[in-house]
């Protein structure tokens, strides 16, 4: 891998703290980071080399999902930390921070490879590419990559405003754009799952395929973030990145060994080929609706409109439903149903994919079947499940769902921005959001923060610790089916040998 330079701007703050330090640590944990890597902090806080060094240790006791030991290694992973304070708006402090980052690329002996990764607000991502272009930070004899961190943009015109920015000291092969979701294992098996199993790839399409369920639930409510989420909702923050991302990954078609090129180009076809909604007919396809107060994990919870920070008032969205076609041959027909939502029942991101029904015999014991599922469940839990039906052997005369499962532990999974941070130092674009692909998904939901805007759809409310509003059920409904629930029953049952938790559909 290239020696590399990694400028950290917002080293100071809660996102480099839980993920940013954690994830080095472990990729250089399993010698994953450049021989030769350096790292610069940057913040406005009057942090030293030293203290800066304190505060990393301290955040990998934290948060590390390795328990980081007091041996040289440590101290080898620390002392590659340097910290120079930087306000992003001062020129001159830029002018500092090149004569740091030469000085240390002097030596190290390494050859001037940069990557800016910029953990800090959207605000800020413009003057801080203007100003690395100025400086002449960004035009040493080495590759200059930026990674960047949603939000991109507020709205279809304001991702353009922006893009167009970057656009002037970036190109679009140096911006990397952290969607983190494209960092989990699960979704990253997506692809290779597909293309390296005839199995999977043969029933990928409209033929056997008679839904698909995306959902990303939380049991979380707005913590510390009120004034960013309540300008958000659900439908900014999961929806328009997350949520599509999730989408773009599991209905490409891709031939083995897809460069990165292809997977974006399938991806963007896809966006592409999304049915677009009208903003009069939104109202018909998406379910929007708020938290009110509730009990989660028997513990009570307030609603929405009484957190700090909001509004009595506030109609922002907290949870979304919604149903989506994909016009093209493999899909044409299979309704997408995607939900996420905070406060909910309970913790989990998963797909599920519901294969259409077989003949029904005229047997009298045909009610038993359920229909076939493969699951994958993306967190915090690992797995992929597929269901299907047997008899059981004490019960003759019924079907039993038996489930056929694969599942790994948190611990030796690696966290999504392990992942994504070592394709940045690669230069490898294939798990970050290409304009492209950023582009369309605004355009996509554009119609929908319309008529979010203005009140064209109703905004519902659904008690804390559920799985949102009834009309989130009725959505699947109207097409003759129900969302699939977790195959963990709430309270754990002690299974006997031989019998396992099913997918079920009553909440
Ligand atoms: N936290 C998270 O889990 C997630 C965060 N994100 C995104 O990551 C980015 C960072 O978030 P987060 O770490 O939570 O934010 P914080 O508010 O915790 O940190 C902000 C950082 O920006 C720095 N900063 C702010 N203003 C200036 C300035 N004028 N000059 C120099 N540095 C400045 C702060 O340093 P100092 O105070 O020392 O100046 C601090 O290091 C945001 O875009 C957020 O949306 C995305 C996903 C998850
Ligand atoms: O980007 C975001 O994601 C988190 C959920 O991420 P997960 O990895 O825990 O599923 C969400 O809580 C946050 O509001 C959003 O900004």
């Amino acid at each position: 891998m290239d020696p590399t330079t990694f400028v950290l701007f917002g080293a100071t703050g809660d996102l480099a703290k839980r993920k940013i330090y954690p994830a080095l640590y472990n990729l250089f944990v399993d010698q994953k980071l450049p021989e030769s890597f350096s790292l610069i902090g940057l913040g406005r806080r009057e942090w030293t080399d030293e203290s800066f060094q304190a505060n990393v240790e301290q955040s990998l006791r934290m948060f590390s999902r390795r328990e980081p030991d007091d041996s040289a290694s440590m101290q080898k992973f620390l002392s590659a930390f340097r910290y120079s304070v930087l306000d992003i708006g001062r020129k001159e402090d830029y002018q500092k921070l090149l004569q740091l980052v030469e000085q240390r690329e002097e030596e190290l002996r390494i050859s001037p490879n940069r990557l800016f990764y910029l953990s800090v607000g959207p605000e800020f991502f413009e003057t801080i590419a203007a100003n690395i272009g100025e400086s002449g930070l960004g035009s040493a004899d080495g590759w200059k990559r930026l990674v960047i961190e949603k939000p991109f943009g507020h709205d279809l015109q304001s991702a353009r405003d922006l893009n167009q920015k970057l656009s002037k000291d970036f190109t679009e092969e140096e911006i990397f754009r952290i969607d983190h979701y494209l960092g989990k294992p699960m979704v990253q098996k997506l692809e290779i799952l597909q293309q390296s199993n005839p199995v999977i790839h043969a029933l990928w399409t409209n033929r056997y395929i008679a839904n698909v369920q995306i959902t990303a639930n939380e049991t979380v409510g707005v913590e510390e973030r009120a004034g960013y989420y309540d300008h958000v909702g659900a439908v900014r923050d999961m929806f328009q990145n997350h949520m599509l991302q999730l989408l773009m990954m599991l209905t490409i078609h891709l031939p083995n060994n897809s460069s990165s090129e292809r997977v974006r180009f399938k991806k963007k076809k896809v966006m592409e080929d999304l049915e677009p909604i009208e903003k009069q007919n939104v109202a018909a396809n998406i379910i929007r609706a708020q938290y009110k107060a509730g009990t989660i994990q028997g513990k009570p919870v307030i609603g929405y409109t009484s957190e700090p920070g909001i509004a009595d008032s506030s109609m922002n969205d907290t949870f979304i439903a919604a149903r989506l076609q994909i016009d093209d041959f493999f899909w044409r027909g299979v309704p997408f149903y995607i939900r996420t939502g905070k406060r909910m029942k309970e913790k989990s991101t998963r797909i599920v994919i519901e294969f259409k029904e077989p003949l029904k015999s005229s047997q009298a014991d045909e009610d038993s079947k359920v229909p076939n599922l493969l699951v994958f469940e993306i967190s915090p839990n690992e797995g992929i499940t597929l269901q299907l039906n047997t008899r059981d052997p004490h019960h003759k005369g019924e079907f039993t769902p038996i489930n056929i499962d694969f599942h790994t532990s948190r611990d030796d999974v690696p966290e999504a921005y392990e992942n994504l941070i070592f394709d940045a130092l690669h230069g490898d674009p294939t798990f970050f959001a290409h304009w492209d692909e950023v582009e369309l998904s605004w355009k996509w939901v554009q119609p929908v923060l319309e008529a979010f805007e203005e009140n064209l759809v109703p905004l519902h409310l659904y008690a804390a610790g559920t799985y949102g509003p009834a009309e989130s059920d009725a959505l699947l409904a109207e097409d003759g089916y129900h969302w699939w629930f977790d195959a963990k029953p709430e309270q754990e049952i002690e299974l006997k040998e031989g019998e396992q938790y099913v997918y079920h559909k009553n909440n």
